[in-house]
Formats: structure tokens, C-alpha cells, sequence
């Protein structure tokens, strides 16, 4: 049985004379042990639907069960309760300023009425968990912003949760700091077991500890599946959209083929597009041993994703002509995605 499931959930918020449709009938199913992301740009609906994860928002219609506990049937008292298997992180750490680490990190404990010693036992344990032995008496203002977000995760395991969800969790956080807090989250989710829900508007952050993602616009999820899936084969124009963004993270051009067309007028300009583990052969050696073309790669990315490897190259092909087409072709036999500029 699924650890989170919902089906046609929808949340309606009523303002003024105005009804905003902020989740639209959505479904998905998260499984114990999985890291699911749901991407989408702002005001896609992302944050909303995290709220109704964990009951702090209410679905207007559709099913929603946690932990095989329907969300909407929950009383107050046991709604309490639900929540403490559930921890939160959060783009900015609402952390309290005046609190030193250690006492943060004892919040919750003091709200599940943990009794004192065993507070600084877990709080002193949950600091060795995320790398910051010796900082307990720091105050968050000395920290640094991969810190806090550290702070931020010890807080939210501190009563053992089943799940955590992650608001934006490392938005405020250069790329290198980045990689360490999903890191930490990666191993998390490894050693203790914990499932792990987390809403970005960055693809990078999906490839780098997703099992499976959801993309959302307006309020709705337009294609769902295993990371590899959906950075291979995008059907929507979002999702190609966020593909992009990682592909070819320098290039802002709409038509970045034909960019390139105007810039490079030798031969002929074309995209290829690696999917899974072909992207290890040698094939474009393969090409130019087999066929009487150049080939020299203008820009490209090669990616691991879950141990498989995905990218594109965009190459200029110089030869004569029929030379050239069986190239491409080869190419296309070989499972290469293959786009030419000029061509339909
Ligand atoms: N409490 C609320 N009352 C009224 N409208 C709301 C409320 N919360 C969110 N909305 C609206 O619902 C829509 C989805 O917002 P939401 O914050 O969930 O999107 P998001 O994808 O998380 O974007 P962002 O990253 O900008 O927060 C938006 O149109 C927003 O204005």
C-alpha cells in the first residue's frame, strides 16, 4: 500500500467575489522509501498541495490518505498527532533567532513532551546526524545558510517522522551548498528509511535525488514517471521546457538550433539526444570511423541520472551530403535522438 495516494484531489481557495483553482484533480502515489519531487514554476500550485500533505490545508474535493489515514476524516486531536510523523523544511529555515542551535533542534520534543535529558540526548544525536558536532550553542545568525537548512533538517527529524517534505528546501542555497544539503537529504532517505516529498522549480535538484517526479502547471500535473523517463521522453511543452534548463543551462535563446545555425555555416548543425545507457558507446567514433564526415562537438552535457546517462551534444556534421544523411542515420539506428537544423 501506498504511504501517500491521492485522487482527484482539488483545492479551492474562495477570495472576494473570485474562486482561484490552486490544485486541480490531481493524482499521484508516493511510495515508502521513495524521494518524489513535483516541479513547476511559480504559482503552479506546488506549495498548496504540499500544505495538503500534511493537513495544514484542506482539500476541497477528491481522496487524500497519509500514512493510510484519510487526511479529511481526522479530528483535531488526531490531526496533532498525523502531523508528528510528518517533518517540514523550508526555503528561508524558520529558524528562532533566539534560540542556539541545539535548542531549535529541541522544538519539537519540547512539544511532544519529551522529557528534558532525553531532549539533549535526541538534539545532540540529530547534530551529529547532519554534520554539525561542537555548533549546538551557536545561534543561528552565525550560520551559515547551509547550516541553518541543516539546523532546519534536524529540527524536522527530531520525532523520527515516516516523511519529510521539502519547501523549496534549498532555493536560498549557492549550487555547491546545494549539492551538500541533497546530499544530506540523499542519505537520509537511505540510512534512516525516510520518504521524502519536496517541491523545486529547479530540474536540477530532480536529477540529483529524485526516483520520481511529478511536473505541475496551473494547478494541474501533466506528466508524472521515474526521473529517467521524463528527462528522456518530455510530452508536454513544461516539461521540455525544464529539460532545457538543465541541458543547456547557458544558453537562453528560444531556438538554440538555430543559434547555432547562424554561427557555424561549415556543415551541418544537428542535435543529438542520448537516452539511458547508450549515451556510453562510443558512438560518435563509431560515425566518423564508418562514414566520411567530420564531426566536432559546439556544446553539450552528459548526465548521469540514477546511473544512467542522459544529454545532448550539439555537433556541426562537415562532409558531402549523402555522406552526412547516412551519418545521421546511423545515428537514429543506434536509438540517438536526432534533430537537424532546416530540416521538418
Ligand atoms: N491562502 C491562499 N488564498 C488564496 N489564494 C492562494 C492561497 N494560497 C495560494 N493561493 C493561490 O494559489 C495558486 C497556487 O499557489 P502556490 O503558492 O501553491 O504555488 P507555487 O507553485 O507553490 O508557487 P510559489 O513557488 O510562487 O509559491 C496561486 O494563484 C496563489 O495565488
Amino acid at each position: 500500500m501506498s504511504l501517500i495516494s491521492l485522487k482527484k484531489v482539488t483545492k479551492r481557495f474562495e477570495v472576494k467575489n473570485d474562486t482561484i483553482l490552486a490544485v486541480d484533480q490531481v493524482d499521484f502515489t508516493v511510495e515508502e522509501g521513495e524521494i518524489f519531487g513535483i516541479v513547476g514554476y511559480s504559482g503552479a500550485g506546488k506549495s498548496t498541495l504540499l500544505r495538503l500533505l500534511n493537513g495544514l490545508e484542506e482539500t476541497t474535493e477528491g481522496r487524500l490518505t497519509v500514512n493510510q489515514q484519510e487526511i479529511a476524516h481526522l479530528k483535531a486531536k488526531e490531526l496533532r498527532q498525523f502531523r508528528k510523523d510528518i517533518g517540514m523544511i523550508f526555503q528561508h529555515f524558520n529558524l528562532l533567532w533566539s534560540r542556539t542551535v541545539l535548542e531549535n533542534i529541541m522544538l519539537p520534543l519540547e512539544l511532544a513532551k519529551v522529557p528534558a535529558d532525553k531532549r539533549c540526548e535526541r538534539a545532540e544525536e540529530l547534530l551529529h546526524l547532519v554534520g554539525l558536532d561542537g555548533r549546538g550553542s551557536a545561534y543561528p545568525g552565525q550560520l551559515s545558510g547551509g547550516q541553518k537548512q541543516r539546523v532546519g533538517i534536524a529540527r524536522a527529524l527530531a520525532n523520527h517522522p515516516k516523511i519529510l517534505l521539502c519547501d523549496e528546501a534549498t532555493s536560498a542555497l549557492d549550487p555547491q551548498t546545494t549539492d551538500e544539503v541533497l546530499q544530506l537529504l540523499k542519505q537520509i532517505n537511505q540510512d534512516l528509511g525516510v520518504t521524502i516529498v519536496l517541491i523545486t522549480h529547479e530540474m536540477h535538484v530532480i536529477r540529483k535525488i529524485c526516483h520520481k517526479v511529478a511536473v505541475m502547471e496551473e494547478g494541474k500535473i501533466v506528466e508524472q514517471g521515474n526521473v529517467m523517463e521524463v528527462f528522456s521522453h518530455p510530452k508536454e511543452e513544461v516539461t521540455k521546457r525544464f529539460v532545457q534548463q538543465e541541458t543547456f543551462p547557458e544558453v537562453v535563446e528560444e531556438n538554440t538550433l538555430d543559434y547555432f545555425s547562424k554561427n557555424y555555416t561549415q556543415g551541418k548543425i544537428a542535435q543529438l539526444t542520448f537516452r539511458g545507457e547508450k549515451s556510453k558507446h562510443p558512438i560518435l567514433s563509431q560515425v566518423i570511423k564508418e562514414f566520411d564526415v567530420d564531426i566536432s562537438v559546439i556544446q553539450g552535457q552528459i548526465q548521469e541520472i540514477n546511473h544512467s546517462s542522459f544529454g545532448t551534444l550539439i555537433v556541426e556534421l562537415t562532409g558531402e551530403e549523402e555522406e552526412i544523411r547516412a551519418a545521421l542515420n546511423k545515428f537514429i539506428l543506434e536509438g540517438v535522438g536526432v534533430e537537424v537544423v532546416g530540416d521538418e
